[in-house]
């Protein structure tokens, strides 16, 4: 059996495992991110995690609520391998049906490349066909990364954003450099004119990446430098269309501009990042601000982040922060981050986290 054969095996073992979950039967993981992992595959259960119950108690809380069947999905690694023999025959011996199939069959489609339920989704992401129905889980790997201060501001009050010294800057053009694209909001572009090239490294005009700027009302004046021939560039702006905008968007299509478009009042991302992943773009560095920066996190729109926290507070009510927008309600649903990394740069300290996710 070929790669897409395999693939369109696992994608089938998906729909049935969205069917029997959709019928109520709990899907058993070890942690929240294999739970994040198969909400981003619109599979919608009752998640039980069993990394820190001891198999006896999720029995016994099975049997209390007349729960008769479960699906195992504990990870392909040795102490996946533990917990499914474990629960397997603890489970077996108090009358609970164990479905190991689902796992075992996740397994041999997706040729052994998996030791996880967290990585299945980012795994089937990569490789979907484009014309599969899937198709909105294709998106590129998003890096966020800033300069803040450590009261988490990204400029002062009177938008001075001279945050990073010369090495973190460094750092960033050498994150350029490696990724396809790098993506700001207008409002960035309105108040720094940034250029968005690979211009603090040796480094030549290819090596620049593509620009993105998201733009729901075309306000990018066309001078604006990151409109310049250095590297190729890429508006995301609104569907509406009005004879102002029409004409704006003939303007830059002669400039060499590629506009695209999706939401209604303001740009529909997860859109927009898809119609990315469809131009070849695999990743990307979001370089804010913080209201771009919170409609990718609302979203769950990035993977990684990458911050350079200067010793410095700037303060100000009004000054832009690493995240704004409107904010999460609670602890339950804001986004959550491991820890990978870190290291002294400058004279302040670079933080490397992978995203966990945010659960609605
Ligand atoms: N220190 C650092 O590392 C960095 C600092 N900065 C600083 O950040 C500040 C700019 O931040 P900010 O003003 O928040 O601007 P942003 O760059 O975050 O742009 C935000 C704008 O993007 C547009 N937009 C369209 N669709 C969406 C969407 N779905 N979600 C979110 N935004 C959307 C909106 O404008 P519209 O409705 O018009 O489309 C919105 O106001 C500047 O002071 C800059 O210097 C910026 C980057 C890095
Ligand atoms: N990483 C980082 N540290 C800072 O201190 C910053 N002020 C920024 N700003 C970002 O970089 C853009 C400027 O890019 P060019 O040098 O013009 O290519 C700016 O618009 C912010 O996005 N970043």
């Amino acid at each position: 059996m070929d790669k897409q054969e395999s693939l369109e095996k696992l994608l089938l073992i998906i729909d049935d495992l969205k069917s029997l979950a959709e019928n109520g039967i709990p899907i058993l993981v070890e942690g929240p991110n294999d739970i994040l992992s198969l909400k981003n595959l619109k599979i919608r259960a009752n998640f039980i995690t069993v990394s820190n119950t001891s198999v006896f108690q999720i029995a016994d809380d099975l049997i209390a609520k007349n729960i008769s069947e479960v699906i195992l999905l504990t990870d392909f690694d040795r102490a996946g391998r533990e917990y499914a023999k474990n629960i397997m025959e603890e489970f077996q011996s108090r009358g609970i049906k164990v479905n190991n199939l689902i796992r075992k069959e996740i397994l041999k489609y997706s040729r052994g490349d998996l030791k996880d339920i967290e990585s299945l989704y980012p795994y089937i992401s990569r490789r979907i066909n484009f014309n599969s129905d899937l198709s909105d889980i294709m998106l590129p790997f998003v890096i966020s990364n800033v300069g803040m201060t450590l009261d988490g501001k990204l400029a002062t009050i009177d938008n001075d954003s001279r945050i990073s010294g010369e090495n973190d800057l460094k750092r960033v053009h050498e994150i350029r450099k490696e990724v396809d694209a790098i993506m700001v909001g207008i409002g960035t572009v309105l108040k720094d004119d940034p250029r968005l090239t690979v211009h603090k490294i040796n480094a030549s005009p290819k090596d620049n990446p593509l620009r993105i700027v998201v733009d729901s009302n075309l306000k990018i004046p066309l001078t604006a430098r990151v409109l310049n021939k250095d590297a190729k560039t890429v508006i995301a702006t609104t569907t509406p269309i009005s004879d102002e905008k029409e004409e704006k968007i003939r303007k830059l299509n002669e400039m060499g501009i590629i506009v695209l478009q999706a939401g209604v009042q303001k740009v529909d991302l997860r859109k927009i990042m898809n119609e990315i992943y469809k131009m070849g773009i695999n990743k990307i560095l979001l370089e804010g601000g913080g209201t771009l920066n919170w409609g990718m996190f609302k979203e769950n729109l990035i993977n990684e982040v990458r911050v350079y926290i200067a010793p410095k507070v700037f303060g100000g009510a009004s000054s832009p922060t690493y995240v704004d927008g409107n904010g999460f309600k609670n602890v339950e649903e804001c986004t959550k981050l491991e820890l990978k990394n870190y290291y002294p740069l400058d004279d302040g300290i670079v933080l490397e986290y992978h995203v966990i996710g945010s659960f609605e």
